[in-house]
Protein backbone atom coordinates (compact mmCIF):
# COMPACT_ATOMS: atom_id res chain seq x y z
CA UNK A 1 0.00 0.00 0.00
CA UNK A 2 1.44 3.65 -0.94
CA UNK A 3 2.09 6.08 1.84
CA UNK A 4 -0.31 8.72 1.98
CA UNK A 5 0.92 12.17 0.36
CA UNK A 6 0.90 14.19 3.40
CA UNK A 7 3.89 11.75 4.68
CA UNK A 8 6.00 13.40 2.26
CA UNK A 9 4.58 17.24 3.31
CA UNK A 10 5.30 16.36 6.95
CA UNK A 11 8.94 14.63 6.32
CA UNK A 12 9.92 18.09 4.53
CA UNK A 13 8.58 19.96 7.55
CA UNK A 14 10.79 18.17 9.79
CA UNK A 15 13.70 18.08 7.43
CA UNK A 16 13.49 21.77 7.11
CA UNK A 17 13.55 22.09 10.80
CA UNK A 18 16.27 19.31 11.20
CA UNK A 19 18.60 21.23 8.34
CA UNK A 20 19.05 24.14 10.46
CA UNK A 21 21.00 22.04 12.83
CA UNK A 22 20.65 24.52 15.97
CA UNK A 23 19.69 21.07 17.89
CA UNK A 24 20.13 17.12 17.75
CA UNK A 25 18.20 15.36 14.37
CA UNK A 26 16.82 12.91 16.95
CA UNK A 27 15.50 15.11 19.57
CA UNK A 28 13.75 17.35 17.20
CA UNK A 29 12.22 14.35 15.53
CA UNK A 30 11.26 13.05 18.53
CA UNK A 31 9.79 16.42 19.34
CA UNK A 32 8.11 16.46 16.13
CA UNK A 33 6.27 12.89 16.63
CA UNK A 34 4.89 13.99 19.97
CA UNK A 35 3.52 16.98 18.49
CA UNK A 36 1.82 14.66 15.43
CA UNK A 37 0.16 11.48 17.44
CA UNK A 38 -2.18 11.03 14.48
CA UNK A 39 1.34 9.68 12.66
CA UNK A 40 1.16 5.92 12.81
CA UNK A 41 3.92 3.50 13.04
CA UNK A 42 4.65 2.92 9.41
CA UNK A 43 4.26 6.81 8.77
CA UNK A 44 6.69 7.22 11.51
CA UNK A 45 9.27 4.93 10.63
CA UNK A 46 9.30 6.02 6.96
CA UNK A 47 9.67 9.48 7.89
CA UNK A 48 12.55 9.07 10.39
CA UNK A 49 14.62 6.88 7.60
CA UNK A 50 13.64 9.81 5.20
CA UNK A 51 14.99 11.90 7.66
CA UNK A 52 18.42 9.83 8.51
CA UNK A 53 19.09 9.18 4.50
CA UNK A 54 19.30 12.99 3.84
CA UNK A 55 21.46 13.26 6.75
CA UNK A 56 23.44 10.58 5.56
CA UNK A 57 23.68 11.50 1.70
CA UNK A 58 22.88 14.83 1.73
CA UNK A 59 25.94 16.09 -0.37
CA UNK A 60 25.08 13.85 -2.91
CA UNK A 61 21.53 14.39 -2.80
CA UNK A 62 21.75 18.51 -2.57
CA UNK A 63 24.12 18.14 -5.67
CA UNK A 64 21.19 16.98 -7.93
CA UNK A 65 18.62 18.80 -5.76
CA UNK A 66 19.16 22.44 -6.21
CA UNK A 67 19.39 21.76 -10.09
CA UNK A 68 16.18 21.75 -11.86
CA UNK A 69 12.83 23.19 -11.16
CA UNK A 70 10.69 22.61 -7.70
CA UNK A 71 11.68 23.41 -4.34
CA UNK A 72 15.19 22.12 -2.69
CA UNK A 73 13.67 20.67 -0.22
CA UNK A 74 10.73 18.97 -1.76
CA UNK A 75 13.64 17.38 -3.68
CA UNK A 76 15.69 16.19 -0.66
CA UNK A 77 12.54 14.75 0.69
CA UNK A 78 11.52 12.56 -2.50
CA UNK A 79 15.09 11.48 -2.88
CA UNK A 80 15.11 10.22 0.87
CA UNK A 81 12.01 8.56 1.04
CA UNK A 82 12.88 6.82 -2.08
CA UNK A 83 15.64 5.77 -0.57
CA UNK A 84 13.69 4.51 2.75
CA UNK A 85 10.91 2.60 0.75
CA UNK A 86 11.57 3.36 -3.04
CA UNK A 87 9.78 5.67 -5.63
CA UNK A 88 6.41 2.74 -6.31
CA UNK A 89 5.28 3.02 -2.68
CA UNK A 90 4.88 6.86 -2.50
CA UNK A 91 1.32 8.80 -3.00
CA UNK A 92 1.11 11.79 -4.06
CA UNK A 93 3.82 12.34 -6.85
CA UNK A 94 3.87 13.53 -10.10
CA UNK A 95 5.06 12.26 -13.01
CA UNK A 96 7.91 14.20 -13.44
CA UNK A 97 8.73 13.97 -10.11
CA UNK A 98 8.92 9.93 -10.88
CA UNK A 99 10.51 10.48 -13.90
CA UNK A 100 13.73 12.86 -12.21
CA UNK A 101 13.80 10.15 -8.70
CA UNK A 102 14.10 7.45 -11.01
CA UNK A 103 16.86 9.58 -13.19
CA UNK A 104 18.77 9.67 -10.00
CA UNK A 105 18.45 6.25 -8.58
CA UNK A 106 20.26 5.01 -11.24
CA UNK A 107 23.45 7.31 -10.97
CA UNK A 108 26.66 5.40 -10.27
CA UNK A 109 27.66 7.27 -6.93
CA UNK A 110 30.89 5.73 -7.21
CA UNK A 111 31.74 8.39 -10.29
CA UNK A 112 30.78 11.32 -8.34
CA UNK A 113 33.30 13.70 -6.77
CA UNK A 114 35.29 12.06 -3.97
CA UNK A 115 34.31 15.33 -1.93
CA UNK A 116 30.31 14.67 -2.75
CA UNK A 117 30.74 11.16 -2.37
CA UNK A 118 32.27 11.46 1.04
CA UNK A 119 29.34 12.95 2.18
CA UNK A 120 31.02 15.25 4.29
CA UNK A 121 31.59 18.46 4.67
CA UNK A 122 34.38 19.84 2.90
CA UNK A 123 36.93 20.81 6.04
CA UNK A 124 36.20 17.13 7.48
CA UNK A 125 36.99 15.81 3.92
CA UNK A 126 39.94 17.36 3.45
CA UNK A 127 41.19 17.03 7.39
CA UNK A 128 40.65 13.21 6.54
CA UNK A 129 42.78 12.92 3.34
CA UNK A 130 45.30 14.65 5.27
CA UNK A 131 45.46 11.97 8.14
CA UNK A 132 44.27 8.27 6.38
CA UNK A 133 44.68 9.22 2.39
CA UNK A 134 41.82 9.46 0.07
CA UNK A 135 40.90 5.84 -0.56
CA UNK A 136 41.16 5.17 3.32
CA UNK A 137 38.73 8.40 3.88
CA UNK A 138 35.94 7.26 1.30
CA UNK A 139 35.95 3.50 2.74
CA UNK A 140 35.73 5.11 6.02
CA UNK A 141 33.03 7.51 5.16
CA UNK A 142 31.05 4.17 3.56
CA UNK A 143 31.47 2.57 6.56
CA UNK A 144 30.06 5.66 8.99
CA UNK A 145 27.05 5.83 6.48
CA UNK A 146 25.86 2.71 7.18
CA UNK A 147 23.45 2.03 9.90
CA UNK A 148 24.60 0.54 13.24
CA UNK A 149 23.81 -2.78 14.66
CA UNK A 150 22.21 -3.26 17.82
CA UNK A 151 24.65 -4.27 20.30
CA UNK A 152 23.92 -5.43 23.82
CA UNK A 153 26.28 -6.17 26.79
CA UNK A 154 25.55 -9.04 29.09
CA UNK A 155 25.71 -7.98 32.99
CA UNK A 156 28.09 -10.85 34.20
CA UNK A 157 26.75 -10.40 37.73
CA UNK A 158 23.11 -11.34 36.64
CA UNK A 159 23.78 -14.04 33.45
CA UNK A 160 26.21 -15.26 31.04
CA UNK A 161 26.17 -14.61 27.48
CA UNK A 162 24.88 -18.10 26.00
CA UNK A 163 22.20 -18.17 28.28
CA UNK A 164 20.84 -14.73 27.67
CA UNK A 165 21.39 -15.37 23.97
CA UNK A 166 18.94 -18.62 24.78
CA UNK A 167 16.26 -16.33 26.33
CA UNK A 168 16.30 -13.77 23.49
CA UNK A 169 15.52 -16.84 20.96
CA UNK A 170 12.57 -17.21 22.84
CA UNK A 171 11.22 -13.77 22.61
CA UNK A 172 12.06 -14.38 19.46
CA UNK A 173 15.01 -12.40 19.00
CA UNK A 174 18.29 -13.82 16.95
CA UNK A 175 21.63 -12.62 18.44
CA UNK A 176 25.20 -13.67 17.78
CA UNK A 177 28.09 -13.22 19.78
CA UNK A 178 29.77 -10.02 19.23
CA UNK A 179 33.20 -10.82 17.57
CA UNK A 180 35.97 -9.05 20.23
CA UNK A 181 33.78 -8.15 23.37
CA UNK A 182 33.48 -10.95 25.45
CA UNK A 183 30.58 -10.32 26.96
CA UNK A 184 28.93 -8.69 24.03
CA UNK A 185 26.06 -9.91 21.39
CA UNK A 186 24.81 -8.44 18.30
CA UNK A 187 20.94 -8.41 17.33
CA UNK A 188 20.03 -9.18 14.13
CA UNK A 189 16.61 -7.32 14.04
CA UNK A 190 16.24 -3.84 15.65
CA UNK A 191 13.47 -5.56 18.48
CA UNK A 192 11.99 -3.23 21.11
CA UNK A 193 13.93 -4.29 24.47
CA UNK A 194 12.06 -2.28 26.73
CA UNK A 195 9.60 -4.30 28.08
CA UNK A 196 11.62 -7.56 27.90
CA UNK A 197 12.66 -9.03 31.36
CA UNK A 198 16.16 -9.44 30.68
CA UNK A 199 16.51 -5.77 29.82
CA UNK A 200 13.85 -4.72 33.10
CA UNK A 201 16.05 -7.31 35.50
CA UNK A 202 19.12 -5.73 34.24
CA UNK A 203 20.64 -8.62 32.43
CA UNK A 204 21.33 -7.03 29.30
CA UNK A 205 22.30 -3.20 28.62
CA UNK A 206 22.45 -1.61 25.25
CA UNK A 207 25.82 -0.96 24.37
CA UNK A 208 28.14 -0.52 21.34
CA UNK A 209 30.66 -3.37 21.21
CA UNK A 210 33.46 -0.67 20.33
CA UNK A 211 32.17 1.24 23.96
CA UNK A 212 32.58 -2.37 25.69
CA UNK A 213 35.66 -2.98 24.72
CA UNK A 214 37.15 0.26 25.69
CA UNK A 215 35.42 -0.49 29.15
CA UNK A 216 37.26 -3.53 29.09
CA UNK A 217 40.40 -2.35 28.71
CA UNK A 218 40.42 -0.03 31.54
CA UNK A 219 41.18 -3.27 33.49
CA UNK A 220 39.38 -2.52 35.93
CA UNK A 221 39.67 -5.51 39.34
CA UNK A 222 37.67 -6.63 42.08
CA UNK A 223 38.16 -4.60 45.03
CA UNK A 224 39.94 -1.22 43.37
CA UNK A 225 39.74 2.04 43.80
CA UNK A 226 38.66 3.37 40.14
CA UNK A 227 37.18 6.59 38.91
CA UNK A 228 35.09 6.92 35.29
CA UNK A 229 35.68 10.27 35.41
CA UNK A 230 33.50 11.50 32.31
CA UNK A 231 30.70 8.68 33.15
CA UNK A 232 27.56 10.99 31.60
CA UNK A 233 25.14 8.42 31.87
CA UNK A 234 27.09 5.78 32.94
CA UNK A 235 27.31 3.25 29.47
CA UNK A 236 30.95 2.47 30.49
CA UNK A 237 30.48 3.16 34.03
CA UNK A 238 28.27 -0.70 34.45
CA UNK A 239 30.29 -2.25 32.59
CA UNK A 240 33.06 -1.25 35.46
CA UNK A 241 31.17 -2.05 37.74
CA UNK A 242 30.36 -5.40 36.47
CA UNK A 243 33.66 -6.16 35.64
CA UNK A 244 34.54 -5.53 39.37
CA UNK A 245 32.05 -7.88 40.46
CA UNK A 246 30.30 -4.86 42.20
CA UNK A 247 33.45 -4.83 45.13
CA UNK A 248 35.51 -1.77 45.38
CA UNK A 249 34.85 1.48 44.61
CA UNK A 250 33.56 2.63 41.67
CA UNK A 251 33.70 6.66 41.39
CA UNK A 252 31.12 7.89 38.65
CA UNK A 253 31.94 11.91 37.69
CA UNK A 254 30.51 14.06 35.51
CA UNK A 255 29.84 18.17 35.48
CA UNK A 256 26.71 17.80 33.57
CA UNK A 257 24.07 16.51 36.56
CA UNK A 258 20.76 15.13 33.91
CA UNK A 259 23.44 13.05 32.34
CA UNK A 260 24.41 11.72 35.72
CA UNK A 261 20.20 11.34 36.97
CA UNK A 262 19.98 9.30 33.67
CA UNK A 263 22.77 6.47 35.54
CA UNK A 264 20.27 6.36 38.73
CA UNK A 265 17.42 3.61 37.14
CA UNK A 266 20.42 2.02 35.01
CA UNK A 267 22.32 1.40 38.36
CA UNK A 268 19.35 0.28 40.06
CA UNK A 269 18.72 -2.35 37.44
CA UNK A 270 21.81 -3.35 37.23
CA UNK A 271 22.28 -4.42 40.73
CA UNK A 272 25.46 -2.88 41.46
CA UNK A 273 26.36 -1.42 44.80
CA UNK A 274 29.75 -0.19 44.63
CA UNK A 275 28.79 2.87 42.35
CA UNK A 276 29.01 6.56 44.16
CA UNK A 277 27.70 9.46 41.04
CA UNK A 278 29.54 12.42 41.61
CA UNK A 279 28.64 15.66 40.55
CA UNK A 280 31.87 17.71 40.09
CA UNK A 281 31.82 21.32 38.87
CA UNK A 282 35.34 21.08 36.76
CA UNK A 283 38.55 18.89 36.44
CA UNK A 284 39.70 21.01 39.37
CA UNK A 285 37.22 20.41 41.82
CA UNK A 286 38.43 19.94 45.59
CA UNK A 287 35.86 16.41 45.34
CA UNK A 288 38.46 15.27 43.44
CA UNK A 289 41.89 16.40 45.08
CA UNK A 290 40.60 14.56 48.37
CA UNK A 291 41.45 11.09 46.01
CA UNK A 292 44.58 12.27 44.52
CA UNK A 293 46.95 9.82 44.27
CA UNK A 294 44.97 6.97 45.94
CA UNK A 295 43.08 5.57 42.79
CA UNK A 296 44.04 2.25 41.03
CA UNK A 297 42.29 2.85 37.64
CA UNK A 298 40.73 6.33 35.62
CA UNK A 299 39.29 6.07 32.68
CA UNK A 300 38.69 9.55 30.93
CA UNK A 301 35.67 9.26 28.82
CA UNK A 302 36.48 12.93 27.37
CA UNK A 303 33.52 15.32 25.72
CA UNK A 304 34.45 15.43 22.47
CA UNK A 305 33.42 16.26 18.55
CA UNK A 306 31.35 12.29 18.94
CA UNK A 307 32.49 12.19 14.54
CA UNK A 308 32.67 8.13 15.76
CA UNK A 309 29.35 7.63 16.54
CA UNK A 310 28.28 9.14 12.92
CA UNK A 311 26.44 5.96 11.84
CA UNK A 312 23.74 6.60 14.84
CA UNK A 313 23.81 10.26 14.56
CA UNK A 314 24.86 11.70 10.67
CA UNK A 315 24.08 15.29 11.87
CA UNK A 316 26.97 15.24 13.74
CA UNK A 317 29.48 15.83 11.07
CA UNK A 318 26.86 18.85 9.89
CA UNK A 319 26.68 20.26 13.09
CA UNK A 320 30.28 19.95 14.02
CA UNK A 321 32.36 22.91 12.55
CA UNK A 322 36.44 22.74 12.37
CA UNK A 323 36.69 25.46 14.88
CA UNK A 324 35.05 23.76 17.66
CA UNK A 325 37.91 21.34 17.70
CA UNK A 326 40.76 23.30 19.02
CA UNK A 327 38.29 24.33 22.01
CA UNK A 328 37.90 20.13 22.54
CA UNK A 329 41.53 20.04 22.85
CA UNK A 330 42.22 22.27 24.89
CA UNK A 331 39.21 20.94 27.46
CA UNK A 332 40.69 17.18 26.74
CA UNK A 333 44.03 18.50 28.03
CA UNK A 334 42.59 20.21 31.17
CA UNK A 335 40.51 17.13 32.14
CA UNK A 336 43.30 14.46 31.39
CA UNK A 337 45.48 16.19 33.21
CA UNK A 338 43.32 16.73 36.00
CA UNK A 339 42.32 13.27 35.91
CA UNK A 340 45.82 12.28 36.04
CA UNK A 341 46.63 13.17 39.63
CA UNK A 342 44.38 10.62 41.05
CA UNK A 343 46.86 7.59 40.48
CA UNK A 344 48.28 5.84 43.33
CA UNK A 345 52.01 4.43 41.76
CA UNK A 346 51.13 1.77 39.17
CA UNK A 347 47.65 3.14 37.93
CA UNK A 348 46.51 3.47 35.01
CA UNK A 349 45.12 6.27 33.22
CA UNK A 350 42.60 5.59 30.26
CA UNK A 351 42.28 8.20 27.64
CA UNK A 352 39.25 7.48 25.34
CA UNK A 353 37.49 9.98 22.65
CA UNK A 354 34.49 8.59 20.13
CA UNK A 355 36.32 10.37 17.38
CA UNK A 356 38.07 9.46 14.53
CA UNK A 357 40.41 13.29 14.30
CA UNK A 358 44.17 12.48 15.59
CA UNK A 359 44.01 16.09 16.84
CA UNK A 360 41.49 14.63 19.40
CA UNK A 361 43.55 11.48 20.09
CA UNK A 362 47.26 11.10 19.64
CA UNK A 363 48.00 14.36 19.64
CA UNK A 364 46.29 14.42 23.04
CA UNK A 365 47.85 11.51 24.11
CA UNK A 366 51.57 12.30 22.81
CA UNK A 367 50.94 15.73 24.39
CA UNK A 368 50.29 13.67 27.69
CA UNK A 369 53.21 11.82 27.91
CA UNK A 370 55.50 14.72 26.58
CA UNK A 371 54.41 17.09 29.54
CA UNK A 372 53.93 14.10 32.19
CA UNK A 373 57.13 12.96 32.88
CA UNK A 374 55.28 10.48 35.86
CA UNK A 375 53.46 8.57 33.16
CA UNK A 376 54.31 6.54 29.91
CA UNK A 377 52.63 4.42 27.52
CA UNK A 378 51.31 1.17 27.75
CA UNK A 379 50.83 0.00 23.99
CA UNK A 380 47.12 -0.73 22.90
CA UNK A 381 48.66 -4.12 21.93
CA UNK A 382 50.13 -5.14 25.71
CA UNK A 383 46.58 -4.01 27.21
CA UNK A 384 44.47 -6.28 24.64
CA UNK A 385 46.62 -9.32 25.31
CA UNK A 386 46.37 -8.91 29.19
CA UNK A 387 42.32 -8.78 28.59
CA UNK A 388 42.38 -11.43 26.12
CA UNK A 389 40.88 -9.24 23.14
CA UNK A 390 42.05 -10.46 19.61
CA UNK A 391 42.51 -7.46 18.05
CA UNK A 392 45.33 -6.18 16.22
CA UNK A 393 46.27 -2.22 17.49
CA UNK A 394 49.88 -0.88 17.73
CA UNK A 395 50.19 2.04 20.43
CA UNK A 396 46.39 2.96 20.38
CA UNK A 397 43.04 1.37 20.35
CA UNK A 398 41.62 2.92 16.92
CA UNK A 399 38.22 1.65 16.27
CA UNK A 400 36.64 1.83 12.83
CA UNK A 401 33.64 0.64 11.38
CA UNK A 402 34.40 -0.09 8.29
CA UNK A 403 37.06 -2.56 9.90
CA UNK A 404 35.37 -3.19 12.99
CA UNK A 405 32.07 -3.12 12.77
CA UNK A 406 32.04 -0.81 15.62
CA UNK A 407 31.46 2.84 16.45
CA UNK A 408 35.01 5.25 16.12
CA UNK A 409 36.90 4.86 19.19
CA UNK A 410 40.21 6.43 20.23
CA UNK A 411 41.87 4.98 23.47
CA UNK A 412 45.12 5.61 24.90
CA UNK A 413 46.76 3.93 28.13
CA UNK A 414 48.99 5.30 30.79
CA UNK A 415 50.82 4.10 33.57
CA UNK A 416 51.88 6.02 36.80
CA UNK A 417 55.67 5.21 37.62
CA UNK A 418 56.31 4.33 41.19
CA UNK A 419 55.75 7.25 42.78
CA UNK A 420 59.03 8.90 44.46
CA UNK A 421 59.06 9.97 48.42
CA UNK A 422 58.68 13.85 48.06
CA UNK A 423 55.86 13.20 45.26
CA UNK A 424 53.70 10.90 47.19
CA UNK A 425 54.17 13.65 49.86
CA UNK A 426 53.10 16.40 47.75
CA UNK A 427 49.95 14.40 46.84
CA UNK A 428 49.22 13.41 50.34
CA UNK A 429 49.34 17.73 51.20
CA UNK A 430 46.89 18.10 47.70
CA UNK A 431 44.43 15.92 48.98
CA UNK A 432 44.81 17.34 52.31
CA UNK A 433 43.64 20.90 50.50
C1 LIG B 1 31.72 11.22 25.83
S1 LIG B 1 30.69 11.75 27.11
C2 LIG B 1 30.77 10.42 28.24
C3 LIG B 1 29.94 9.22 27.91
C4 LIG B 1 29.88 8.19 28.99
N1 LIG B 1 31.19 7.83 29.51
C5 LIG B 1 29.17 6.92 28.53
O1 LIG B 1 29.80 5.88 28.38
O2 LIG B 1 27.96 7.00 28.31
C6 LIG B 1 31.64 12.99 27.89
C7 LIG B 1 31.12 13.46 29.22
O3 LIG B 1 32.07 14.33 29.79
C8 LIG B 1 31.38 15.23 30.62
N2 LIG B 1 32.28 16.35 30.94
C9 LIG B 1 32.48 17.51 30.27
N3 LIG B 1 33.40 18.27 30.90
C10 LIG B 1 33.80 17.58 32.00
C11 LIG B 1 34.73 17.85 33.05
N4 LIG B 1 35.42 18.96 33.08
N5 LIG B 1 34.89 16.90 34.00
C12 LIG B 1 34.17 15.75 33.97
N6 LIG B 1 33.26 15.45 33.00
C13 LIG B 1 33.09 16.35 32.02
C14 LIG B 1 30.13 15.56 29.82
O4 LIG B 1 29.10 16.05 30.64
C15 LIG B 1 29.80 14.20 29.18
O5 LIG B 1 28.85 13.52 29.95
Amino acid sequence: MRLPPAILANAEEVLREILRFSAPADTTLSRYFKDHPRLGGRERGAIAECIYNVLRNKSFYTDFSEAGGGATMRRLTLLGMSDAVGVESLGGLTEEEVAWVERIMQIDRKLMHKSSRSNMPKWLFDKLVEQMGEEETLLLADGMNKPAPLDLRVNALKDNREDVAAKLLEAPIRSTPTPYAPLGLRVLQKPALQNLPLFKDGHIEVQDEGSQILSAIVGAKRGEMVVDFCAGAGGKTLALGATMRNTGRLYAFDVSEKRLSKLKPRLARSGLSNVHPVLIAHERDAKIKRLAGKIDRVLVDAPCSGLGTLRRNPDVKWRQQAGAIAELQQKQAAILDGAARLLKGGGRLVYATCSFLDDENDFIAQQFIATHPDFELVPMSKVLAEQKIALEMGDYLKLLPHKHETDGFFAAVFERKPMAKKASKDEAQDSAE
